[in-house]
């Protein structure tokens, strides 16, 4: 990334990445982060990704073996597919259609909700990162979804006329399933079920990010998202029928096959600090595409803001000393770093 020119806030302001391509525009500098040779250096495997029941796993009999296999994906991988995890295809398929007919607005109309380029929420692109760091090939609308007294109501869109209505629907679903997920995610450790749950928090955070890749002429020099951990507890990622999403493995980056009824959800640094390091929160990054645009709606699922956040007791012993100290605020911390094209977790280490 040496080499690349500081970036002109104006021109992060003023054009979103579909404007550039609806103009014809090949991707200027600060978007070129790789070249031919890395982008070839992709040997990617599809099938090897864990799927998890949720029906099995709260199911009497079989529940145990489904159990393992979380236990097995999460530290092996830091991430499943979901699937029978208590949100209807059908709300999955309104969520994914509102989301493309936002992004399908005319500029003029997106434009209403526009964030400025030092916050977090609205339509736009992420704020400006430091100096030197390359820039990602999309565009995306995040809003605070839960507390409700978090939401700002002026950025939520108000075309398609559903979008509200069906934001508010997935946002119930979503807070169940992380109910769902926490219990699960703790039974797989042998600990006490609502461990994990008391340690978000009541007023555990809800953040969605509605990612749109536009096509890209050269998708052998950007990449829709560069490569990062969440800094979340845990994220939950919709994606619809194009693939582009790559988990860092055993030294590979392999492809998240898309699966219409099946929910990503992927560990973020505090589950891994929760964990006392058991499950990661792996390396992902979205591949731009020639062909085809592609939508992703993420769910962030952070603890509480000021509640501090540490190993789990029951996951702590000679064999398995503490790896990480109790924080705080942590995805403060994880913003600094990422802006700098940094992993944090490091500063959480004992
Ligand atoms: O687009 C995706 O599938 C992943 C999005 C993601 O990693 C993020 O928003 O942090
Ligand atoms: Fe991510």
């Amino acid at each position: 990334m040496e080499g690349i020119s500081v970036v002109p806030v104006e021109a992060l302001l003023s054009k979103r990445v579909q404007e550039m391509v609806q103009n014809g525009e090949e991707p200027p500098p600060p978007y070129v982060c790789r070249d031919d040779e890395s982008a070839q250096n992709v040997p990617s495997a599809s099938s090897l990704l864990p799927i998890i029941d949720f029906k099995l796993l709260f199911s009497p009999t079989k529940q145990k073996e489904e159990l393992q296999k979380l236990r097995s994906a999460l530290s092996c991988w830091g991430c499943f597919q979901a699937i029978n995890h208590g949100t209807s295809s059908t709300l999955l398929d309104k969520v994914r259609q509102v989301a493309r007919e936002f992004f399908e607005q005319p500029m003029e109309q997106k434009k209403i909700i526009s964030k400025g380029v030092e916050e977090f929420e609205g339509y736009g692109a992420d704020p400006a990162p430091e100096e030197g760091q390359s820039l990602d090939w999309s565009d995306r609308l995040c809003l605070d979804v839960y507390p409700e007294d978090r939401r700002k109501p002026s950025l939520w869109p108000e075309n398609p006329s559903s979008f509200r209505d069906v934001l508010e629907e997935y946002t119930v679903k979503m807070r169940e399933a992380t109910n769902l997920i926490s219990r699960a995610i703790a039974k797989s450790l042998d600990l006490e079920e609502k461990c994990f749950m008391s340690q978000f928090g009541e007023q555990a955070l809800l953040q969605i990010r509605f990612n749109y890749y536009s096509c890209c002429t050269r998708p052998d020099l950007v990449l829709g998202l560069k490569p990062h951990a969440d800094g979340s507890g845990y994220t939950i990622i919709l994606q619809d029928d194009v693939e582009g999403l790559q988990v860092h493995h055993d030294g590979k980056w392999f492809t998240v096959p898309t699966i219409s009824h099946a929910l990503l959800v992927l560990m973020g640094d505090q589950m891994e600090i929760m964990t006392n390091g058991i499950f990661k929160s792996p390396v992902h990054r979205v591949l731009a595409n020639s062909e085809r645009e592609r939508i992703s709606v993420a769910m962030f699922y952070t603890p509480e803001p000021n509640k501090e956040i540490g190993p789990e007791q029951g996951l702590v012993n000679e064999e398995q000393p503490k790896l990480f100290m109790k924080v705080k605020d942590y995805a403060d911390t994880h913003w600094k770093y990422y802006q700098r094209g940094m992993r944090a977790i490091h500063v959480a280490r004992v």
